[in-house]
């Protein structure tokens, strides 16, 4: 292997497994911002936990590794085509190696390539510089954050704030809309990077190359400086708060950059990034292609400081909280008992599915009795060897893709509680109460979290749909989430986007005119 790829390979693993010390500082300033005992704050221990425990298993920090998207600068005559080759080599390398989930599918017929490689996959932008190092930065932005990336063309009314006009005025209306629409969906508290100008694809371009910033930089522009500054204050006021369980922080940095437009096109262009802010770089002797140094200042000397922590919140819960420990298969009378806020501990057999087995199950019957069954919305990182199947990342993904099917799947196959992140819709609610089961909120991004909850995996079917998408038979113990969404037709989701949204109506005012 050339220098090169073994260099990118590095890039990537660090990326993956080892958050930066300005994206930790910034989560540390969260916890404490948010009392310990309240879920928000519960979620954000789980996730300082999270942090350490992927730095130190060298494995992913959230099971979704995103779309590898690299950028990268080289002196003037290098040989992109052979670097372009070397990083592919580097991501079929990695996710072999678990650090990266096959995330590669082809969009007509679903196939997952397996090695992360395919058209258009990873993305990868050179550039030429006057310099003679080679400046190569990756992120690794997900796809349920990725899935909440929104963009506005201006003139245009926004619920809750109204009019948003061609003006300073108009996009700071814009991206605090896009702040409330996400809500905990991204895996809130997020960071957004925003571009102003541009057309359709360059706008979008932009909002993500502002995730390259530091997060404790400022805006060269004092215009800029301002809008990211009151953005971050206000957006904290909206009270979604981590995992949208409401809170006092919902977001974590804003950074605007700006080009220029055509006179017909003004887009606003907001790029959501999750917590899990996984982006590193490194700068490479030109000749040689070793690492000369790291772009963001590494994590490592940067302890979160979780353990302490999280068993302080945990004590502190214990008065408030009602703790339910379950062993599936449930029943009926159990789930029913269960209300929006208690702790479950779940034992036993859960079962993972997520968009192709949902739809799948519509008409088809189940290869395993689903009844009383826990179904987990998760595509775990997986690797075989002549042991058999091992979870090296498995967090929970966004739930309301599901929701066309989950409340006609869970009355077909008497599942009792279903298992993801950021919510579900009224379909779903009413089914809960319908038949009587459970939605359970687990903490998004802790992959190596929930990864150490599972003892065994009993088995697997639906391989043909790709290791993230398979039906994957987990056996968990002391799997702890909370109850978000009752049988009794309560929604923690809908009553925290609710008062967001009445909060939002503050900032209709003119601020910038
Ligand atoms: O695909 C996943 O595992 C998770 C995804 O990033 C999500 O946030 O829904
Ligand atoms: S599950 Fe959450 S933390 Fe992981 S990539 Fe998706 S949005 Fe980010």
């Amino acid at each position: 292997m050339s220098i090169f790829e073994e260099s990118m390979y590095r890039l990537i693993v660090e990326t993956s497994t080892n958050l930066p010390a300005d994206v930790r500082r910034t989560i540390a300033a969260a916890r404490e911002a948010e009392d310990s005992a309240t879920r928000a704050g519960l979620s954000l221990s789980t996730i300082a936990q999270n942090i350490e425990m992927a730095e130190c298993n060298v494995s992913p920090i959230c099971q979704d590794t995103g779309m590898p998207t690299f950028v990268v600068h080289t002196p003037v005559g290098a040989n992109q085509i052979v670097m372009k080759r070397e990083i592919q080599n580097a991501v079929a390398r990695a996710t072999k190696d678990g650090k990266l989930r096959t995330n590669s599918v082809d969009s007509l017929t679903g196939a997952n390539t397996g090695d992360n490689l395919g058209p258009g996959t990873p993305v990868i932008h050179f550039e030429q510089w006057e310099k003679d190092e080679i400046d190569a930065r990756l992120i690794l932005k997900g796809g349920g954050c990725e899935n909440k990336n929104i963009q506005y063309s201006l003139p245009c009314e926004l619920e809750g704030l109204g009019k948003a006009g061609r003006d300073l005025d108009g996009i700071r209306k814009c991206i605090l809309h896009a702040v409330y629409q996400a809500q905990g969906q991204g895996c809130s508290a997020g960071f957004i990077g925003v571009g102003i100008g541009g057309d359709r694809t360059t706008g979008y371009e932009l909002a993500k190359q502002q995730l390259f910033r530091h997060v404790e930089d400022t805006n060269p522009i004092p215009d800029l400086a301002k809008l990211e500054e009151y953005v971050l204050e206000k957006a904290n006021q909206l009270g979604i708060g981590t995992m949208g369980f409401g809170g006092n922080v919902t977001l974590l940095g804003c950074k605007v950059g700006v080009m220029n437009r055509l006179p017909a096109s003004f887009f606003v262009s907001v790029a959501y990034n999750c917590w899990a802010y996984r982006r590193q770089g490194v700068l490479l002797d030109g000749a040689s292609h070793e690492i000369k140094e790291w772009i963001y200042e590494s994590g490592t000397n940067h302890p979160m400081n979780a353990q302490a922590a999280g068993e302080s919140a945990s004590a502190a819960a214990g008065g408030e909280r009602r703790e339910v420990v379950l062993t599936a298969p449930l029943t009926e009378e159990q789930v029913r008992s269960l209300k929006v806020g208690d702790v479950v501990i779940l034992n036993g057999e859960m079962h993972t599915g997520r968009d192709a087995l949902h739809k799948h199950l519509m008409d088809h019957d189940a290869p395993i009795d689903l009844d009383g069954g826990v179904i987990y919305h998760c595509g775990p990182v997986m690797l075989k060897d002549d042991a058999g199947w091992h979870v090296k990342a498995a967090g929970p993904t966004t739930s309301i893709r599901e929701e066309p099917y989950q409340g006609d799947i869970m009355k077909k196959f008497g599942i009792r509680a279903v298992i993801g992140k950021g919510g579900m819709g009224p379909k779903t609610l009413a089914a809960l109460q319908e038949h009587g089961a459970v939605y359970l909120n687990a903490v998004g991004g802790a992959a190596q979290y929930y990864a150490e909850c599972i003892k065994n995996v009993n088995g697997v079917d639906f391989m043909e749909f790709g290791i993230p998408e398979a039906m994957w038979h987990l056996q968990v113990e002391g799997f702890a989430a909370i109850v978000t969404m009752d049988a009794h037709g309560n929604s923690l989701h809908a009553d925290v986007d609710k008062d967001s949204k009445a909060k939002l109506a503050q900032f209709k005012d003119p601020v910038f005119a």
